[in-house]
């Protein structure tokens, strides 16, 4: 048989080779040579490989790197027939199968690429060969085996490999998407009524200025989501946004965060630590909850408002730092500096302007898209869930609506969000009129019409569920329906 049967487009080396009898001896041997060496070569190849990364295109393709190419190939393959053979073939295969692994994901190898490659090597062997054609036979059979046992293991381990890596790139990839849909709807200010549009005008028209601005209003309004827009807004833009809450950390915490602190200047101070005006320099400072800065800390604030100036704790060297600030309460300042709790001289500094987050009770038209962009993609709820949102009084404004949907979300059994899964002061403030406090008037006959109205409302209106709740059979519930009028729609 002739031993480059199955590489049709290589018969025509045959030109070059001149058949001897004991050629199939021959071959078995080189084969079994070529079996235990292979390994050895193909790392050195695979080395080589990777200092070339598009091998397969320079060999085919006759770039100027061919001719030092084809001089480490034909060293390599000129071992191949004439080295000692000493390692143990099974483990290095699998070792090689870990670099095909590198190599297939680094550089996309392909089958179509190796066999390119192939082709490229032998017409490349046998243009300008000057050895024996015996030499060439074995030296191209060597490539072959090579290129097959390489393939054999590219197929396996690439394909592995490419299969893992693509799962988990998808992983990755919708991580990531979870990740950037939440980073975006995050920071995405939500609401169109009147006063948001007043918000929005003021964030567009102090784009261009870098004096600091307050925001002002209660907990949850949306206080950081407005620092970060007009951050986004400015010039400084690119650079860091630092943000630190003042009614997270006692005073002399607060004083080592913002201000820095040196080396041994209170105990536990091991190393000096810039403070996060350094941080921010070049940037923007957020300072949520300025109302709670104890004495102190305001008038070392005024100094670095007043000329940039400060020192860390600890240290008498004056460093300049060069930081807009953004500021955000949600007390009224101007009764805290009645208390003398504020500094005058301060909130002027801080309020050059101000922006007020109107609190949600106040801007109820905006609680469906709020809501719907809480709950995201996917998922329905009933009107009476959107109801009772839109009643609520929201004393913890958009976070708490946020956690209320994130809640029957969780809660969900499937993507529906049904108001019973609402956290029960708001749920049962949806029921506050409906609630069974029969007064004394009221008959027997109208408490049992309003407790059947309430569960079938409740249960969106599904007969099953309203049954099982009330504790009565299917068609016990149709015919008490019908007797009070109650219709489906009222459940909806
Ligand atoms: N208009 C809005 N659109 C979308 N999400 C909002 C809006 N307002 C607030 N949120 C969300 O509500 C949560 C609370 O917002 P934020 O932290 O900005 O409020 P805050 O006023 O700074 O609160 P606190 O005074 O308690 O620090 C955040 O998850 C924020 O994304």
């Amino acid at each position: 048989m002739q031993p480059f049967d199955s590489y049709e487009k290589f018969l025509d080396l045959q030109r070059y080779v001149s058949w001897g009898d004991d050629d199939q001896q021959r071959i078995s041997a080189v084969r079994e040579r070529l079996l235990a060496r292979s390994t050895v070569i193909i790392e050195d190849f695979y080395a080589e490989i990777r200092r070339h990364p598009f091998a397969a295109k320079v060999i085919t393709g006759g770039e100027p790197q061919v001719a030092q190419l084809k001089s480490t190939l034909r060293q390599w393959l000129r071992q191949l027939l004439t080295g000692p053979y000493d390692r143990d073939y099974l483990a290095l295969r699998s070792r090689v199968g870990q670099k095909h692994v590198s190599i297939g994901l680094d550089q996309v190898y392909t089958s179509t690429a190796l066999s390119r490659m192939r082709n490229g090597l032998i017409r490349l062997l046998t243009e300008d060969w000057q050895e024996t054609p015996d030499e060439l036979y074995l030296t191209i059979e060597s490539l072959n085996k090579l290129l097959d046992l390489d393939q054999a293991i590219i197929e396996d381990s690439y394909q592995t490999a490419f299969i893992t890596q693509s799962q988990n790139l998808s992983k990755e990839n919708l991580q990531l998407r979870v990740a950037l849909e939440r980073e975006q709807r995050s920071t995405h200010i939500i609401g169109a009524c009147e006063p948001m549009m007043a918000v929005y005008r003021l964030i567009e028209r102090t784009a261009a200025t870098d004096k600091p601005i307050l925001i002002q209003g209660e907990s949850g309004t949306g206080k950081e989501l407005v620092a970060k827009a007009l951050h986004r807004a400015s010039r400084f833009a690119g650079k860091p946004l630092v943000v630190i809450n003042c009614a997270a950390l006692p005073e002399n915490l607060l004083e080592s965060e913002l201000f820095g602190h040196e080396k041994g200047a209170f105990t536990g101070a091991i190393a000096s630590k810039p403070g996060l005006f350094e941080v921010a320099d070049g940037g923007t400072l957020f300072i949520d909850e300025i109302g709670e800065l104890a004495g102190g800390l305001q008038a070392k604030l005024l100094r670095v408002l007043e000329d940039g100036s400060l020192r860390r704790v600890g240290s008498v060297k004056e460093r300049r730092v060069n930081v807009r600030l953004l500021a955000a309460t949600n007390r009224d300042l101007g009764k805290e500096i009645e208390k003398g709790r504020f500094r005058e001289d301060l909130y002027y500094r801080i309020n050059v302007l101000t922006i007020l987050l109107p609190p949600l009770r106040e801007r109820r038209g905006d609680i469906p898209q709020l809501a719907r962009h809480f709950a995201g993609k996917g998922w329905n709820w009933e009107s009476r869930f959107m109801q009772i949102l839109e009643n609520y009084s929201w004393p913890g404004n958009v976070r708490q609506l946020r956690n209320a949907i994130e809640r029957a979300k969780v809660l969900a059994e499937e993507n529906t969000l049904i108001a019973e899964n609402l956290p029960p002061e708001i749920w049962r403030s949806g029921n506050e009129k409906d609630i069974l406090t029969p007064s004394s008037e009221a008959d027997l006959e109208t408490v049992n019409r309003a407790h059947i109205a309430d569960t079938f409302r409740r249960h969106s209106g599904n007969k099953a569920r309203t049954a099982r709740a009330l504790g009565i059979s299917r068609r016990t519930l149709y015919r008490l329906l019908e007797k009070h009028d109650i219709e489906e729609d009222a459940a909806q």
